[in-house]
């Protein structure tokens, strides 16, 4: 089955449009775990125990992972996901962009060493840098579009004069995105829920593409604006441009007692039913 597919029936089955993001910094972990790198996969699969049910996406972030040399226990985690939540698809946050022939060893990281169901990647290099990922059969590749940090305006918002219309970068990238770069139907687009405008304009100009939106929690992003502006729906309720809605921290460090675990259950359950009331 295809990325796009998972998350759309991981979504129905847990109706949910909400991704946890794994992003374990030790020195915030539980008092009796504080500090301890060795503690990195068990903390994240207690996470992933309490609140597998309630999400559609996993997105482990690997930089929290290599900063204290714990790649082995992120390989511990995605097979750990693959067998306690198969119906979970899992997204590799690496946010890579390489000339093709060092994508190629970047796709197989993600795919085959990690057997992530898609990646994060940079489009600045351009389509040469992305197309070896669009080899691997149904694997998700999630450009970032309209991020949600403020130095996101550096480029992203900047006029492209040679293109027709002068749209913006973020906005050339999105109209790619839906038509000639989209080669395997398994792209997506990242888009910050800090600028809920611009996800409506990327909506526009991507109708069918899922939206990877980050942003709520701890960048204050707003989940009601984020989820009208991003959801699209037919007539008849299917869902024909979907979402999937990430928070790390919020959910992570919602205790740092003993029960971190429920702690982070009940932000992921009051997270999954605020955008679901948005939704309806
Ligand atoms: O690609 C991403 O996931 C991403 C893109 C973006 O524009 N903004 C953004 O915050 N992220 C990631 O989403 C997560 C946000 O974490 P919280 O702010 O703790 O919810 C982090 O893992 C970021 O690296």
């Amino acid at each position: 089955m295809n990325f796009t597919d998972q998350l759309l029936r991981a979504q129905a089955r847990h109706d949910s449009f909400l991704c946890v993001g794994l992003d374990p910094e030790p020195a915030k972990f539980p008092s009796h775990w504080a500090g301890d790198a060795s503690k990195i996969f068990d903390f994240c699969a207690r996470i992933v125990d309490a609140t597998k049910d309630l999400v559609c996406a996993f997105k482990p972030q690997i930089a929290y992972f290599a900063a204290h040399r714990a790649e082995a226990q992120l390989e511990e985690l995605m097979a750990y996901m693959r067998r306690t939540a198969p119906q979970v698809p899992v997204i590799l946050d690496a946010k890579r962009g390489d000339i093709g022939a060092t994508a190629e060893q970047y796709a197989k990281e993600a795919f085959e060493r990690y057997q992530a169901d898609a990646v994060t990647l940079s489009p600045f290099m351009g389509f040469d840098s992305i197309e070896p990922y669009l080899r691997w059969p149904g694997k998700g590749a999630i450009l970032l579009c309209r991020t949600s940090n403020p130095g996101g305006d550096d480029w992203q918002m900047q006029r492209l004069a040679d293109v027709p219309g002068q749209p913006r970068l973020f906005e050339h990238l999105a109209a790619l995105a839906q038509t000639t770069w989209n080669t395997n139907g398994q792209l997506a687009l990242v888009v910050g829920a800090t600028y809920p405008g611009e996800i409506a304009k990327v909506r526009e100009l991507a109708p069918t593409l899922p939206l990877l939106i980050p942003g709520v929690g701890a960048q204050g992003g707003d989940a009601e604006a984020t989820v009208r502006a991003g959801l699209r729906r037919a007539a008849d309720g299917t869902v024909t441009g979907t979402i999937v809605v990430n928070s790390s921290r919020a959910v992570l460090y919602a205790s740092q007692g003993t029960d971190f675990a429920e702690a982070a259950r009940r932000v992921a359950l009051a997270t999954r039913d605020q955008l679901n009331a948005a939704a309806r």
